[in-house]
């Protein structure tokens, strides 16, 4: 799309409205996802906060989430997340308005992430404009901390911005983008906690640069793509024919996540260090005998190439635990999650191609990997999603 920037993103539109409502369920039992142990971290998360940690409290929402879906009836032939039909039978009210919305969130979508973008492709009609939907939302709410006005944006506007989010939920929308999203969460079981607690995870940007533990990083992962997961598997929607718990898709959502966002911070640790922060945990640094002077010296050291190992080994044990769910996900929703996985998983490859360079050469993914990885993501979703799993 031409002209789609972070200012015009933000601007207000006519303000439209939608209705609102919730819906769908399935199966209870659940796993656990503990990935604090993983060999990297000499003292437990749990034990420095030990009332209750990160991973708990992170955990209390995804069992919240499932439910709110298992609390839904199911239909005859119908699984729980599988509301393809339910869309198609019930339609859209305020059709063309509503179409012009979602296809501005599509061309938003295909100016900022065009893999992604083309990844929603082979999704039906209904959800892919869906997440775009969220999509949009997740990428604004982002530019109030990250975009051009970043400087300007203070609590008082993520306040703002959180209300308007409620507005939205109870299908009063201030612009087309909003619109959209509205018409998205009255169509499908989305909860408004995640995207609440993205907003928190902006607040906590604004007013923190250090993180002592990992349990402190968890929760801000959590709040700024775990959300993002937990958001998305309800228009996703789950394979009819998936035994899983709902729990376990979730907790592999969440984790896809979590791995990105671990991924983004080692692939940004020079770029963020030129900005104040330091995403890295203040107590896996000392341990390695680094502390924030030697990040912002920038240079690779022995004991900054082993300190990275441990980072990587750590973020690719969360994208090991994502890749467990996408085959209970629809299969038509498969492969832009299989792409994004693979594509984000590659960026850790890229750090250690650099010889743990994250200072001054930004890990990237070239153009000809990238391209190769939307086939072996079609296969891995649609042709041979049970031989991918035993990969
Ligand atoms: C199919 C699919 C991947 C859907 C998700 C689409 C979606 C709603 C994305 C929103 C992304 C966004 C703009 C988030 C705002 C906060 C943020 C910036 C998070 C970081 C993303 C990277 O974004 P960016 O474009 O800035 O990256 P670059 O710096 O340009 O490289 C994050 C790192 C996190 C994004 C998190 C996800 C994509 C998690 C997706 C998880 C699922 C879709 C769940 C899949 C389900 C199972 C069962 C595994």
């Amino acid at each position: 799309m031409s002209g789609v920037n972070a200012n015009s993103l933000l601007s207000p539109m006519p303000r439209i409205s939608s209705s609102s409502s919730s819906s769908s369920s399935r199966s209870n039992g659940c796993k656990r996802l503990s990935l604090f142990s993983c060999g990297v971290l000499a003292s437990s998360a749990a034990v420095a906060n030990p009332s209750r940690s990160s991973e708990e409290r992170v955990y209390e929402v995804v069992l919240k989430q499932a439910a709110l879906v298992r609390e839904l009836p199911k239909r005859d032939g119908e699984t729980a997340l599988d509301w393809n039909k339910t869309i198609q039978n019930e339609g859209i009210s305020d059709g063309n308005l509503l179409d012009e919305a979602y296809s501005r969130c599509g061309e938003v979508c295909a100016e900022y992430a065009k893999t992604f973008y083309l990844g929603t492709q082979l999704m039906t009609p209904e959800r892919r404009r869906a997440v775009w939907a969220i999509y949009v939302w997740c990428r604004r709410t982002d530019e109030l901390v990250d975009g051009p006005n970043a400087s300007h944006i203070t609590p008082k506007a993520l306040e703002r911005w959180e209300k308007r989010l409620t507005d939205l939920f109870e299908g009063r929308a201030y612009d087309m983008y909003d619109a959209a999203l509205s018409d998205t969460v009255s169509k499908y079981p989305v909860d408004i906690q995640p995207f609440k607690d993205m907003i928190e995870g902006m607040r906590l940007d604004l007013r923190k640069s250090r993180y002592e533990n990992f349990d402190e990083l968890y929760l801000y992962c959590y709040y700024v793509a775990g959300t993002v997961g937990l958001m998305s598997v309800p228009v996703m929607g789950l394979a009819p024919e998936s035994k899983a718990s709902v729990e376990s898709v979730y907790n592999a959502a969440l984790a896809l996540g979590l791995a990105n966002q671990l991924t983004n911070i080692l692939r940004d640790v020079g770029e963020d260090a030129r900005r104040g922060k330091v995403y890295l945990p203040q107590d896996e640094l000392a341990q390695a005998g680094l502390c924030d002077d030697d990040i912002f010296r920038g240079k690779v050291t022995e004991k900054w190439r082993s300190f990275m190992k441990g980072q990587i080994k750590r973020a690719r044990m969360f994208f090991d635990e994502a890749e467990k769910g996408i085959g209970e996900l629809n299969e038509a929703s498969r492969w832009p999650v299989w792409a994004s996985l693979m594509l984000y998983k590659q960026i850790l490859d890229s750090i250690e191609a650099n010889d743990y360079d994250n200072f001054t050469k930004r890990a990237y993914v070239g153009k000809a990997k990238k391209l190769l990885s939307l086939p072996i993501a079609f296969g891995k979703a649609v042709v041979a999603p049970q031989i991918s799993k035993m990969w």
